[in-house]
């Protein structure tokens, strides 16, 4: 029963022209981007004002010229009023030049800082976030969507509030000339809000379908030209055309339904006008006859006039009220990127000081990506600073994952990291990263030179230095021979070998005191991965480095090894200690070195 009422409620607020929620986000954009320009927003009512004075005057003069046509008859006054028509459509068209160049500069700087503002708070998102939503919605948000409430907000709303206003003079005109049409006329006015809301809840579920459908063509998109190497060698082309057609007629399907219910509107409320000519004509005609009305031949003609000048505007009023419905949904899509919030930022009075060559420790540690598969419960393993201890294990034992939490690229969810003494929640997230160079596994590679990939952990870096970095992790040379050229997007141009060799660099170059080695030479040949293995050794050498690699030669030399298994710890020593435990640690050796003897 509660659950009927609480539907019932939800259905009624779906219904209405602007729903809690739909005010909550107007009030947002207004206090957060257009208030502060409200001065100049007050100008552009101004023009807008004057162009409905505008109206409201040549209503007055066309009465007055009728008047001089069937009574009067002096040609001057006709010209006088010829004139002075002239001169105020002249105003109107300053003020129709001025208004849209004036509202485009206020709505493009409102939405530039909202874009601007969505951009900074995505950068504070968790990583978590980025890997669990399409990269097409995000995009999405900030490109598409952030356009189509610029060109909303600049164009189509100040044009409706021109529109409102030539309403609200120009009906003001015809309630003092005559009160009694005028009320004849407004008959309609409730028909017009009755049809309004009950478009608007079609528009806007619409609307939300052709978001949805959007956001995951552009994933789709997204996916597909990044996976190009596979669908190609999978020859799965046609599949691919076949997702992207559907998703392409999926969103025709929608445009054409949004188009058409939004296309309602005006025909609507051209009959509607119809029925108030009509009323006015019979009714108007009526009160001129009788000449009880102090009403004339002249006055109903104007009177005529001032109601096509009403609903016209209101027409454009109307379709207006149906794009704000849409865009009302846009709206609220941009706003739930800022209702995300991070999990993972400084605590207060977090401090940037700590020993970065101290032991590491990670005591008790419990974590899950999914509560309904744990990976970690009281994990406890010690890096050694200034050592070089080595992480091995099967396949998804979670190696990469004690990475990711010593970086706090996700926060451990029971028990405690620290360096030294200090609990690494209290660190500031800047500091602790800095402390870290990384070659992880999935290396992201910029569609720029090589030169500008190796040089983007520390922009600050002299060119003395990126040489050095290059020499040492072997891409010199790749470098010299296509100096100027970038390396496709995600370095599709590169080989595996060479990405890898990018990222070796730019942990050389970031020269940060803890080396975090993600199977940092997997994809090396035999030659180039032992030159790559000193550079490595050499960078390493005093500061506290983890390894992680499959390939059991890689970490023999290894102060410390670890060796997990399903989120535990099952073995711990040197290379010399698990050998003769004769454990699993022994037997993936002795497997590995049977595979390559
Ligand atoms: N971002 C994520 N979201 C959800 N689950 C994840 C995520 N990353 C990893 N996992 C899961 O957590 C487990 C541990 O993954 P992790 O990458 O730490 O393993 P690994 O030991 O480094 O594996 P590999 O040797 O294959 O690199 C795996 O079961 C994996 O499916």
């Amino acid at each position: 029963m509660a659950i009927n009422t609480s539907k019932q409620h939800g259905d009624t607020e779906n219904n209405k022209l602007f729903t809690v929620q739909d005010r909550a986000n107007i009030l947002w954009f207004w206090h957060g981007y257009l208030k502060k320009r409200a001065h100049w927003l007050l100008v552009v009512l101004g023009m807008i004002i004057v162009q409905g004075v505008v109206y409201q005057q040549f209503l007055s003069l066309t009465e007055s010229g009728l008047r001089v046509i069937f009574d009067s008859g002096v040609a001057r006054d006709l010209i006088r009023i010829c004139v002075l028509v002239f001169a105020l459509f002249g105003v109107r068209a300053l003020m129709s030049y001025l208004v849209p160049r004036l509202s485009i500069w206020l709505a493009s700087g409102a939405v530039l800082e909202m874009r601007q503002d969505l951009i900074r708070h995505l950068m504070t998102l968790d990583l978590a976030y980025f890997e669990r939503t399409p990269p097409g919605e995000i995009i999405m948000r900030l490109g598409n969507q952030a356009q189509d409430l610029s060109a909303f907000v600049g164009q189509q709303t100040v044009n409706a509030v021109r529109d409102l206003t030539t309403v609200v003079i120009v009906s003001g005109y015809l309630v003092y000339k005559s009160p009694t049409l005028f009320l004849t006329a407004a008959v309609v006015i409730p028909l017009i809000v009755v049809m309004l809301q009950f478009v608007s809840k079609r528009i806007k579920d619409i609307q939300a379908k052709a978001q949805n459908a959007m956001g995951a063509y552009m994933s789709g998109l997204e996916e597909m030209s990044n996976g190009m190497r596979t669908v190609k060698i999978s020859g799965q082309e046609a599949n691919e055309r076949k997702r992207l057609y559907a998703a392409t007629e999926e969103m025709r399907g929608l445009a054409i339904k949004l188009q058409s219910a939004q296309a309602i509107v005006m025909p609507a409320i051209d009959l509607m006008a119809a029925f108030a000519y009509v009323l006015v004509i019979g009714g108007g005609g009526y009160m001129a006859l009788s000449g009880d009305y102090g009403l004339d031949g002249a006055g109903i003609i104007a009177f005529l006039i001032g109601l096509v000048l009403v609903f016209d505007p209101m027409r454009m009023l109307g379709q207006f009220f149906a794009r704000l419905q849409a865009n009302l949904v846009i709206l609220r899509s941009v706003r739930s990127l800022f209702q995300e919030t991070p999990s993972i930022r400084d605590m207060p009075g977090a401090t940037d000081q700590f020993d970065t060559s101290a032991d590491i420790v990670c005591d008790g540690v419990s974590f899950h990506y999914s509560p309904d598969a744990p990976l970690f419960e009281n994990l406890t393993l010690t890096i050694r600073g200034g050592r070089t201890t080595a992480i091995v294990g099967a396949t998804g034992s979670g190696k990469t994952t004690i990475l990711s939490l010593l970086t706090r690229l996700y926060n451990v969810q029971g028990g405690q990291i620290r360096i030294g003494d200090v609990p690494i929640e209290t660190l500031q997230i800047k500091a602790l990263r800095h402390a870290f160079s990384v070659v992880a596994q999935d290396i992201v590679i910029f569609n720029n030179t090589i030169w500008e990939n190796i040089r983007y952990v520390r922009p600050e870096a002299s060119d003395a230095e990126i040489w050095a970095a290059a020499e040492a992790a072997e891409i010199a040379d790749l470098m010299r021979a296509r100096p100027k050229r970038a390396v496709g997007p995600k370095g599709g141009q590169l080989s595996g070998g060479q990405k890898q060799r990018i990222a070796i660099a730019r942990a050389i170059l970031r020269n940060a005191p803890i080396l975090l080695l993600d199977e940092a030479t997997s994809a090396l040949d035999q030659t180039t991965e032992d030159k790559v293995k000193r550079a490595l050794l050499r960078l390493g050498a005093g500061r506290t480095t983890i390894v992680v690699a499959h390939r059991l030669s890689a970490v023999t030399m290894a102060d410390w090894i670890y060796v997990m298994d399903a989120g535990c710890v099952v073995e711990q020593g040197t290379h010399h200690d698990l050998m003769a435990q004769k454990g699993l640690y022994a037997g993936m050796y002795q497997v590995q070195k049977g595979n390559y003897d």
